[in-house]
């Protein structure tokens, strides 16, 4: 079947991003650890897309994938991008407890053993799988210097730079507990294709790092200053934990 892209009759919706209520996340045996294995040779370009930027990788391939977790198929990476506010106070789009973060990482994969694309995965339920990791401000991150670094090779929309040998994994944080429960895409067309995958370790930035997201610019050449969606009615869901 389909994915609903909005409330209809045979399904209730299932739209991200969501508060993550940690109390009622229910510890669930059955997950296992994710598997995460991304090479540096697959990671390709840094892109604007107008409102915010991608680092794509080369997808031809089952090189850099995501499996195992809540996962019944292996997923490969396709890119990763960010989510921001106008002030360090919010810009993350899933919030946990009703605190909200200054910043969020999406790295999107998609499920390349039962579909023959991108696109055609986010006509599915489990057609992507994104790793959802909270940045925190603290002190200066090396591994985003190197991101924030390009950014002024790709400062207004469609504007894309060489960005290769990046080692998606060392902006990982160590422990890789997580929550997770069936979402959807939170920007257009907030397809409900996604098993979102949430880290419950923070990574950090710095305050001076996190200004320089909002030095890119939109078509209208006007700031980023912010590209996070509203949170989104939980409805009957649950989400799990990998951890009691
Ligand atoms: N913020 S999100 O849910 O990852 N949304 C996405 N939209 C299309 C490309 C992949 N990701
Ligand atoms: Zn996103």
């Amino acid at each position: 079947m389909g994915v609903c892209t909005s409330s209809t009759a045979q399904c209730l919706p299932r739209q991200s991003p969501i508060d993550i209520q940690t109390r009622r996340a229910k510890y669930d045996s059955s997950l296992k650890p994710l598997f995460i294995q991304y090479d540096p040779n697959t990671s390709k370009r840094i892109i604007n897309v107008g409102h915010c930027f991608n680092v794509e990788f080369d997808d031809s391939s089952d090189r850099s994938v995501l499996s195992e977790g809540p996962l019944t198929s292996h997923y490969r990476l396709r890119q990763f991008h960010f989510h921001w506010g106008t002030s360090d106070r919010d810009g993350s789009e899933h919030v946990i407890d009703g605190q909200t973060y200054p910043a969020e990482l999406h790295i999107v994969h998609w499920n390349s053993q039962r579909y023959s694309s991108f696109e055609e995965a986010t006509k599915h339920s489990d057609g992507l799988a994104v790793i959802g990791v909270l940045l925190k401000i603290g002190e200066p991150n090396p591994v985003l210097q190197n991101i924030i670094d390009n950014l002024d090779k790709v400062k207004t929309k469609n504007k894309e730079s060489p960005f290769e040998k990046f080692n998606l994994s060392n902006l990982l944080p160590k422990e890789r507990t997580y929550w997770t429960y069936l979402g959807s895409l939170t920007t257009s067309p907030y397809s409900e294709c996604v098993t979102w995958v949430l880290l419950q370790e923070a990574i950090t930035i710095s305050s001076e790092q996190l200004q320089h997201f909002r030095g890119l610019q939109n078509e209208d050449e006007e700031f980023i200053l912010e590209n996070h969606r509203p949170l989104q009615p939980i409805e009957k869901r649950l989400v799990k934990s990998s951890c009691k």
